[in-house]
């Protein structure tokens, strides 16, 4: 899959431009605040239907207008597709596949499949779990509509259950109530924790495969998913029933803490290098290394999943990782559309003999 062109009419700081990509290598070329990561975030929104920097669409909308337009023609294995997304302020967006607006299940939404690597998502590793969970939810929507789907339902019960124990002055009175959620949290919240532990257990498989192969064999890497829920039977039924008793036995703390303490809102990942944690004890260097190789086993899990390869964003990352590292993102990933921004110092000779094109952005035009 890749993306063939790309409009923007008041998008950020790009009052009107048209790009026609190649379907290889593309390299952005500009010099700070001229529109690189704006460019990125404006094919990203035709995956996700969001932005990887906001939660607010209306940041998007050029300061000085009122409203914006993404149009994105995708060129896939089997069918393309046309994509054009309008973001006005204070109005809900709009996105329309091939002319048709996507009305009811917009969270269901994938128009294009997208891999992106960024100095933002050294966070994964080095930040708080809110920022793996994170990670985890946003990848695992995009092999799984559906996880997505349950993924939603799961926090509005959650937001229900954590407002009746912010007013529950006695137990017994709201105990019917509670208990209903309750069965709803495990039995949604455990279909979600078996799609999370499966997905880490791929991903550690095949990013220790590419960080042995970019580390020369010197480096393992290994991902082992943490759960407040007893998952140590990996059994659905047996971690459900789990799930239900743990709720059970927290409700007064939960009850105390007007929140709720248990589930896979709460989980965690470990990213291990040679058996030990990088979050605490891996260089930059190496913690970078441990990221670039999660998102490229996410190009594998993608292309499995779907039958067809994403397209790699590479925003601002190339001139951070050694000459090893980057030999070998452009000489593995040979089928793909890869999309590069970087600051006009690039050495551009380690991209000679490959497919591809040059442009050069100044404030917010593509040259
Ligand atoms: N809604 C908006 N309307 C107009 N301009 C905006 C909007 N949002 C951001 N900008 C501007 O876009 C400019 C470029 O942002 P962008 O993040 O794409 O830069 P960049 O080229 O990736 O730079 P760097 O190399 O520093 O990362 C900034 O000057 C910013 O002020």
């Amino acid at each position: 899959m890749y993306v063939e062109g790309i409009s923007l009419i008041n998008f950020r700081n790009y009052m009107k431009v048209d790009v026609d990509f190649n379907s290889r290598v593309n390299i952005f070329l500009g010099k700070n605040a001229q529109g690189k990561t704006n460019l990125l975030e404006s094919i990203y929104i035709c995956s996700f239907g969001k932005s990887f920097r906001t939660n607010r669409d209306k940041d998007m909308i050029n300061f000085k207008k009122d409203k914006c337009y993404v149009g994105a023609k995708i060129i896939g294995k089997d069918v393309d597709k046309f994509i054009e997304i309008k973001m006005e302020t204070d109005k809900p967006k709009r996105i329309r596949i091939n002319k048709i607006e996507l009305e009811k299940n917009r969270e269901l939404f994938s128009g294009l499949n997208v891999v992106i690597f960024s100095p933002e998502d050294l966070k994964i590793i080095k930040d708080g779990p809110y920022e793996r969970r994170n990670f985890l939810d946003r990848e695992i929507s995009q092999l799984k509509p559906v996880y997505k789907y349950n993924l939603n339902r799961y926090n509005k019960i959650l937001l229900q259950r954590n407002n009746l124990l912010k007013n529950t002055k006695n137990i017994e009175e709201n105990r019917q109530l509670i208990e209903i959620f309750d069965f709803q949290l495990a039995k949604i919240g455990t279909d979600i924790l078996m799609e999370k532990i499966k997905f880490t257990e791929k991903l550690s498989i095949i990013a220790n495969r590419i960080h042995e192969s970019i580390t020369n064999g010197e480096e393992q890497l290994f991902l082992k998913y943490i759960s407040n829920v007893d998952i140590s039977s990996k059994n659905k039924k047996l971690i459900e029933k789990s799930f239900k008793e743990k709720l059970k036995k927290d409700l007064k703390s939960d009850v105390f803490r007007g929140n709720t303490e248990t589930g896979p809102h709460r989980d965690d990942i470990e990213i291990y290098i040679n058996d030990i944690d990088s979050k605490i004890f891996a260089s930059q260097g190496q913690q970078r290394t441990a990221i670039l190789s999660m998102k490229l086993a996410e190009i594998d899990l993608i292309q499995e999943e779907k039958g067809d390869s994403p397209v790699l964003l590479l925003d601002d990352v190339l001139s951070e990782l050694d000459s090893n590292r980057r030999k070998y993102l452009l000489d593995t990933f040979k089928e793909l559309q890869i999309i590069i921004t970087s600051t006009d110092t690039i050495d551009l000779k380690e991209f000679e003999g490959l497919d591809k094109r040059i442009f050069y952005i100044e404030n917010g035009k593509v040259i």
